[in-house]
């Protein structure tokens, strides 16, 4: 008999076939207690979860006994309670690198339309202001050759490495929690201790995970650090910096301008003060959201879980351990 798994996520009809040949699945449109309830009976036989975005807690995990692997559609897996999964011995299977490359394309847009204002001075043009020629109040800043800072150099920190060194002749500054032998000698990157980054870099960008050592990393303290002509990105986690002090720091001039894509709440309330700021650039988190991207990290996820219930768990599990 196939396995029981639960689908909390719409996936394309292939992927979708794919599933059903290896697994009876039962689809739900969420995580939520009152869906769990209404579907109690195949929650509590399912051996497989895939999904993605909704919190994975201990609660959950109650109601699923049988269950031996998650997969998520993502490379953060923050929303997943791992001690949880550890002490039942289920494996979390996520989907990095076929999303890097166009993450760290999504931050090169942020850092150039937050720093050449693509988003305001195209607003001002549909709302009839190019009446004649520009002054100074449409001009941005440059972004080749300054210098920037990367905070977390993984995977989506190195390809961010590569298109600002190379394709902007940018000099790469980075902290991480050890020394990155390739990014150094490809990009000549120089590690910081994080005042250092934060001091020197005209562009600082956020590439990391959430976790309890990163929850507000970036606060009032940090942004009062950064140079007033600093522009701030955030394609991490939203958590990983003290929001309200963001706020402030773009309010009072501490920071020029910031780029966003993550944020605290998810999604951003309309009534955020970020967004009636002219000097930041807040995206709805499309970090990995193209068509390629999305189709290829569904497929991983897919292929994942059906390592994960087959006991492979060479590539893409967070907690292989739990299995050996
Ligand atoms: N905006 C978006 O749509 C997306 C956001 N992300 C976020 O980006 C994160 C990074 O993804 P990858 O580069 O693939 O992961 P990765 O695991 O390759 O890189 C994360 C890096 O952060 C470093 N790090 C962790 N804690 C640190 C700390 N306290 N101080 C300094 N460095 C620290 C790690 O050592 C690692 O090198 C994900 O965990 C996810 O939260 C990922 C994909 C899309
Ligand atoms: O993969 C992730 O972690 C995201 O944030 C969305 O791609």
């Amino acid at each position: 008999m196939k396995p029981s798994i639960i689908l909390y996520k719409a996936l394309p009809d292939d992927l979708q076939q794919r599933l059903a040949e290896h697994f009876t699945v039962t689809q739900v449109a969420n995580l939520k207690p009152e869906t769990v309830q209404q579907h109690a009976e195949a929650f509590a036989t399912a051996q497989g979860l895939l999904g993605s975005s909704e919190k994975v807690d201990a609660a959950l995990l109650e109601k699923m006994p049988q269950l031996r692997a998650t997969s998520t559609v993502s490379v953060g897996y923050d929303n997943f309670d791992v001690d949880a999964l550890n002490a039942r011995k289920i494996l979390l299977m996520h989907t990095p690198t076929v999303l890097t490359e166009t993450v760290a394309d999504t931050i090169m847009a942020l850092v150039l339309s937050s720093a050449r204002r693509v988003v305001e001075v195209a607003g001002r043009i549909k709302s009839g202001e190019w009446t004649s020629g520009i002054g100074a109040d449409w001009f941005g800043t440059d972004v080749h050759h300054k210098t920037m800072g990367i905070i977390g150099m993984g995977r989506i920190g190195l390809a961010l490495a590569q298109r600002a060194h190379f394709g902007f002749g940018m000099p790469i500054l980075y902290n991480a929690r050890r020394h990155h032998a390739e990014a150094e000698a490809r990009f000549e990157a120089r590690y910081c201790d994080l005042d250092s980054l934060l001091k020197e870099s005209d562009f600082v960008c956020l590439v990391l995970p959430l976790t309890e050592e990163t929850h507000h990393l970036i606060g009032k303290a940090q942004f009062a650090m950064m140079k007033k002509s600093a522009i701030f990105i955030n394609a991490g986690r939203g958590p990983v910096v003290d929001e309200n002090a963001l706020v402030e720091a773009l309010q009072n001039g501490e920071i020029h301008a910031a780029g966003l894509d993550v944020f605290e709440k998810e999604p951003l309330p309309v009534d955020s003060p970020l967004l009636s700021l002219p000097n930041v650039v807040a995206l709805p988190h499309i970090g990995s959201a193209t068509h390629e991207t999305r189709y290829n990290m569904a497929a991983c996820a897919v292929d994942n879980l059906i390592d994960a219930l087959n006991g492979k768990v060479e590539k893409n599990c967070v907690n292989p351990q739990v299995v050996s």
